[in-house]
């Protein structure tokens, strides 16, 4: 590693170095063992190596925040455990379900949700990990989460743009994304769309999880972490997928999985093997070695099972039978303490805990280079992402436009020869002003509600192992979404506008463009901050609706403003219908005076000036740009105000 460029060379060599190699997915081990050993951690000679990296933990225990009776407690779920895992090692940490796998791992890769407390020393190369984590190890999640539209070049393409050293070029970044997917075996879907649950023409199970493992692989972590990589992959894909990781760890490299149920040929490929029983630990060893173990207590595995199966059902709590199966979990984790397993274990931890923290020259150091890549590049491929997948969404993009134009030319034609400048063409103009307005408020605040929860679970993961901030999320989220607030309402008015017989003028035309994209705007503006503001779409909904009704008494056209109770004067400040409502309508009389008064009946005023009109809605000439300043300031206060929900929501998780 030394003297290369900020670890480009480790980073380049993923699958190359040291004679181990894969070929279309499948691994042939060369005489590989030999080297590694050489350049493993001696620890019975205590010399220090710079090669991959050593966790270790002492006297560990993570906590969740429960509730007992309506009284809040923390609950334990590990239980002060200790043990240590050298470079080169692929560990299955296996345990019946609720025993604390997951949540040792998460701890140990520094990944912990906020419910959990961890308590204890974990360290690395004999330093207390911290968020260095983030560029030194992976993890590969059991739900796989992408944006079901992008191509998997797409995404290789962007997570290698937003993870890998800013210092890198593009070359080298798609050498690397070659490098990567073909030792996996993706190099034929390199232009498939990843595809959701429902589409047809996706990736199958099997190559999402490889997909997951190459995203992990893209920054060539030391030390990976995979919580149940099988799990939904038939049998040739899992042993698949554990032969490339069998063939990392002959490499150098550090690797914990949890797994479930796996085959005795899926087992076997497992160097390390960790058992975790009620958040203890029941054997921590060379998997080899586990049977002897278990049957030195007189647990004997049967010719019928295979040994993962044998280890789970004699370290679960059977229904039934649940003290006796809690002693006998207590029993073998109580044997485990004292055996050798564990005294070979402790060497290695000791040695991390005192002499290894003495060591500096240690490969982890090396990552201190890395040089991440600048906030506004992440913002770039961020939006380049977002856009993709609206783009992609027939839903998003060519329906709604079709849609749009559909009820333009429908406002248009029922509009159709209005003539503005007579009595009926009073109530004419201002029915179009409505539809304007309402069509361009309701539709977008209502379509924008699933923009951020649809993306919420891949910004979480993503967030959360560093890869970008929430503000980055939700700048780069909206700028992806204006250009279709722009678009849309800008072809619903060039439609709408002309047809329905609105006033001839440039001026005019172009100021209700303006108006109307603005309108769009504000409203999808308060749609994204309802959506956040709420844990669900649905929530989001019941709180909206009312809001709507607000919104639309308030808009000028169904109430003098002037004679709204005084208890709910305020909401003329934050309906924007009113605003744009009384926008347009100036732009559509202004200077008129030339109002005919054809079909007159007796008692009923006739209006001939337009100010007489905005005067009848309680609206003044004056205030036109007061109503666009007004879109303005609420579109920016909706878009601040959604962020801090944003950012509360995701600090509590
Ligand atoms: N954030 C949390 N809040 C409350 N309890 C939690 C939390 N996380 C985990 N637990 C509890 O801790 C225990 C261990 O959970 P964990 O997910 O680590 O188990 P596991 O061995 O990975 O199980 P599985 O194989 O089913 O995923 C379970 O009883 C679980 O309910």
């Amino acid at each position: 590693m030394t003297g290369t460029k900020n670890g480009e060379e480790s980073q380049m060599s993923i699958f190359k170095a040291n004679g181990s190699a894969i070929t279309n997915g499948e691994s042939e081990h060369l005489s590989s063992t030999e080297i590694v050993k050489k350049r493993r951690r001696t620890y019975s000679r205590w010399s220090p190596t710079d090669e991959g990296v050593t966790l270790a933990w002492n006297n560990l225990s993570v906590y969740a925040q429960s509730k007992k009776h309506g009284k809040p407690f923390l609950k334990r779920i590990i239980n002060g455990v200790s043990g240590a895992i050298k470079p080169g090692s692929l560990v299955a940490l296996m345990g019946s379900s609720g025993a604390g796998k997951s949540s040792l791992m998460s701890s140990l890769a520094y990944r912990t949700t906020a419910g959990l407390r961890v308590d204890g020393d974990i360290l690395i190369n004999g330093r207390e990990i911290g968020d260095y984590m983030r560029h030194l190890s992976g993890f590969m999640h059991q739900e796989d989460i992408f944006l079901p539209y992008l191509t998997v070049w797409e995404h290789m393409n962007i997570m290698a743009n937003l993870k890998l050293d800013r210092r890198l070029s593009p070359w080298e970044k798609t050498n690397k994304i070659y490098d990567i997917l073909r030792h996996l075996g993706l190099l034929k879907c390199l232009h498939s769309r990843i595809g959701g649950i429902d589409q047809n023409k996706a990736l199958s199970g099997g190559e999402k999880k490889r997909l997951a493992f190459a995203t992990e692989l893209i920054t060539d972590p030391e030390i990976l972490f995979c919580d149940e990589p099988t799990t939904g992959l038939d049998s040739y894909s899992a042993q698949k997928l554990v032969t490339i990781m069998n063939s990392m760890a002959a490499q150098g490299k550090t690797i914990v999985s949890t797994i479930h149920q796996p085959s005795s040929d899926i087992f076997a490929m497992f160097s390390q093997l960790i058992l975790v029983a009620d958040g203890r630990i029941a054997y921590m060893g060379s998997t080899g070695h586990a049977l002897d173990f278990f049957e030195r207590m007189g647990y004997k595995c049967p010719s019928s099972f295979g040994p993962a199966d044998f280890f789970i059902k004699t370290i679960s709590v059977t229904p039934g039978y649940e003290d006796n199966s809690r002693q006998t979990i207590k029993r073998i984790c109580d044997n485990y303490i004292v055996s050798d397993y564990a005294k070979e274990v402790e060497i290695v931890m000791q040695y991390e805990f005192h002499i290894g923290k003495t060591v500096v020259d240690r490969r982890y150091e090396l990552r201190k280079d890395f040089k991440a890549v600048y906030w506004h590049v992440k913002l770039f491929w961020l939006i380049h992402r977002w856009f993709l997948e609206i783009l992609r969404q027939p839903s998003f993009t060519l329906w709604k436009l079709f849609q749009r134009l559909i009820i333009a030319l429908i406002v248009g034609l029922c509009y159709f020869g209005t003539n503005a400048r007579s009595q009926s063409g009073i109530q004419s103009v201002q029915g179009i002003i409505f539809m304007f307005v309402t069509e361009n408020t309701f539709n977008p605040m209502y379509s924008v509600l699933a923009q951020f929860p649809e993306t919420k679970p891949l910004f979480l993961r993503e967030y959360k192992s560093g890869l970008y901030s929430p503000s980055l999320y939700y700048v780069s989220r909206i700028l992806a979404l204006i250009p279709g607030f722009i678009v849309e309402p800008m072809l619903f008015v060039v439609l709408a506008y002309w047809l329905s017989g609105l006033r001839a003028s440039f001026y005019a035309f172009m100021m209700t463009t303006l108006i109307t994209v603005l309108t769009m705007n504000v409203s999808s503006a308060c749609g994204i901050m309802f959506s956040n503001a709420f844990a669900s779409v649905p929530a989001s909904l019941a709180y909206l609706v009312p809001f709507d009704y607000v919104l639309m008494i308030t808009s000028g056209l169904f109430i003098r403003l002037s004679t709204l109770p005084s208890i709910l004067t305020w909401t003329k400040y934050v309906s924007w219908m009113m605003y744009s409502t009384e926008a347009l309508s100036i732009l559509q009389w202004q200077g008129v005076s030339n109002i005919t008064c054809e079909n007159e009946l007796p008692g009923v005023l006739c209006i001939t000036e337009g100010t007489a009109v905005l005067e009848k809605y309680s609206f003044a000439e004056r205030r036109l740009s007061q109503n666009i300043w007004g879109l303005v300031i609420l579109m920016f206060i909706f878009y601040i105000l959604g962020y801090f929900l944003l950012y509360r929501k995701v600090k509590k998780l």
